[in-house]
């Protein structure tokens, strides 16, 4: 298998500073980084192997900007997406406004795209439960009516963030979620201007 090959493509989106780039950094690294916050400016990209009973399922992650300046760009990350982890900060609930926004642009223009959802940052609430801001049941009932997943982690601690993602690379491998896609992989080293595909408007 060659390094460049992705079996899944799946993007990060949510408000800045939610916490995308971290979550992938445990996922990828196993680490969190302190220091100063840098935002994400446009959109990074890692390949990640995860094995699924006697598959490896490699998942092409893009972590786009939360800025809502880069928006316009995200649009351009998430175009033929097989998974979408929208997050919010559980201390934050303006963050959950945008992961309303981000699931109708998901439900109109990539319909195939499978929706997880992310409260992030639960190392906090579990240090002070006074700060969450999102609580669980409203999210759940939101999940439940968009037919997604729901996951809270802490990319601090690591808590839910090789679940999250395992379960990305899992309703991959599963039956109903392959024939939902129309092509086995797509070879970045191949095919890297397919991603600078025209956007979808309204
Ligand atoms: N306590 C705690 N802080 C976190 C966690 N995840 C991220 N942070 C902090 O939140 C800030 C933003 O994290 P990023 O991962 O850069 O956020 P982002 O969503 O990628 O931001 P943009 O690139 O602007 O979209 C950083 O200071 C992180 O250290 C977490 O699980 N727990």
């Amino acid at each position: 298998m060659s390094s460049h090959r992705v079996d899944a493509k799946v993007v990060m989106l949510g408000k800045e500073s939610v916490g995308k780039t971290s979550l992938v950094e445990r996922f990828v690294h196993h680490r969190f980084l302190v220091g100063p916050y840098q935002n994400t400016i446009g959109a990074a990209f890692v390949a990640k192997p995860v094995q699924v009973g006697d598959k490896v399922v490699t998942l092409g992650i893009w972590d786009t900007a939360g800025s809502e300046r880069y928006e316009a760009m995200s649009r351009i990350y998430y175009r033929g997406a097989k998974a979408a982890i929208v997050c919010y900060d559980l201390t934050d609930s303006s963050s959950f406004l945008r992961v309303r926004f981000w699931v109708k642009e998901l439900q109109n223009c990539e319909e195939h795209c499978k929706i997880y959802l992310c409260g992030t940052k639960n190392d906090l609430v579990e240090a002070d439960r006074s700060v969450r801001q999102v609580d669980y049941h409203d999210v759940q009932d939101f999940a439940d009516e968009i037919k997604a997943q729901l996951f809270e982690t802490s990319s601090k601690t690591g808590a839910n963030v090789d679940k999250l993602f395992q379960k990305v690379a899992v309703d991959f491998n599963s039956t109903a979620f392959q024939v939902l896609t129309e092509e086995k992989g797509v070879d970045l080293g191949q095919k890297k201007d397919a991603y600078f595909y025209s956007c979808c408007h309204h």
